[in-house]
């Protein structure tokens, strides 16, 4: 299998001398599925930031589908953001838009064909299960909704890599046992999912790999079956 993403010896001094990320050396296969977990201020927004490049490394390499991230001119950037999906801990919609314009307005912009985005945008508003609801307007839904319309945005160009930094953070335990089964229908898709959490019970019941990172080092990277999270 090809790697999804690779960190070669990453570090990030933020411009007040913190130094968020110290040496980070990592690899993720396509189709992977990683949790990064740690104690707050571990280093683990910092981390997903440098993959979609809102932040860029202070030193190293970060590759993403075999390309160097680091080295990226802006203007290449929105390239890179088609080949990544993100989902926050807040949705983060367009309030006046529909949940349909939502959906479609990331391929509007790349100026696909009408028919295509329609087909495209249906298809996985089915996928996450808001085919019924595809009218409404995000003021209108339940944040488990939201958080599946942001999910269904995320994904709508087909990225290779899904990020999620605390997606399941506003939502209740059984709305986030939702989420993670709309995660999992995504990855048996072959999409490898970065996913940043507290939550302890998601760890732990749904196995995937788990990255544990403190002071911006990886103190733990534990294959599927092979651990229990303690914090
Ligand atoms: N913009 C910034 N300027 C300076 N320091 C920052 C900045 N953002 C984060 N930091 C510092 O970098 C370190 C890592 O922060 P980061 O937000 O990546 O941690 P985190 O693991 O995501 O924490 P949390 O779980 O609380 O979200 C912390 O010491 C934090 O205070």
């Amino acid at each position: 299998m090809s790697d999804a993403i690779v960190m070669q010896n990453v570090w990030k001094a933020y411009p007040n001398g913190v130094m968020a990320l110290n040496g980070i050396d990592l690899s993720v296969k396509q189709g992977e599925f990683v949790y990064i977990v740690g104690p707050s201020g571990a280093g683990k927004s910092t981390f997903i930031k440098m993959i979609f490049r809102e932040l860029k490394p202070t030193r190293g390499k970060i590759f993403i589908n075999n390309k160097n991230i680091a080295s990226l001119r802006e203007r290449q950037v929105p390239y890179l953001r088609r080949k990544i999906g993100i989902v926050f801990q807040d949705f983060r919609l367009l309030p006046k838009l529909t949940v349909y314009e939502n959906v479609a307005f990331a391929l509007e912009v790349i100026e696909e064909h009408p028919r295509q985005i329609k087909k495209r945008v249906m298809d996985v508003l089915d996928l996450v299960g808001l085919k019924h609801k595809l009218r409404s307007f995000p003021n209108q839904l339940s944040g488990g909704e939201q958080q599946r319309v942001s999910i269904a945005r995320s994904i709508v160009n087909r990225p290779p890599v899904l990020i999620a930094d605390e997606p399941t953070g506003n939502l209740d335990p059984e709305t986030s046992w939702q989420i993670m089964d709309v995660f999992k229908r995504i990855n048996d898709q072959g999409t490898t999912i970065i996913m940043a959490t507290h939550n302890r019970d998601i760890v732990n019941k749904v196995r995937h790999r788990v990255l544990g990172l403190e002071g911006g080092m990886i103190v733990r990277d534990q294959q599927e079956g092979d651990y229990g999270y303690e914090d």
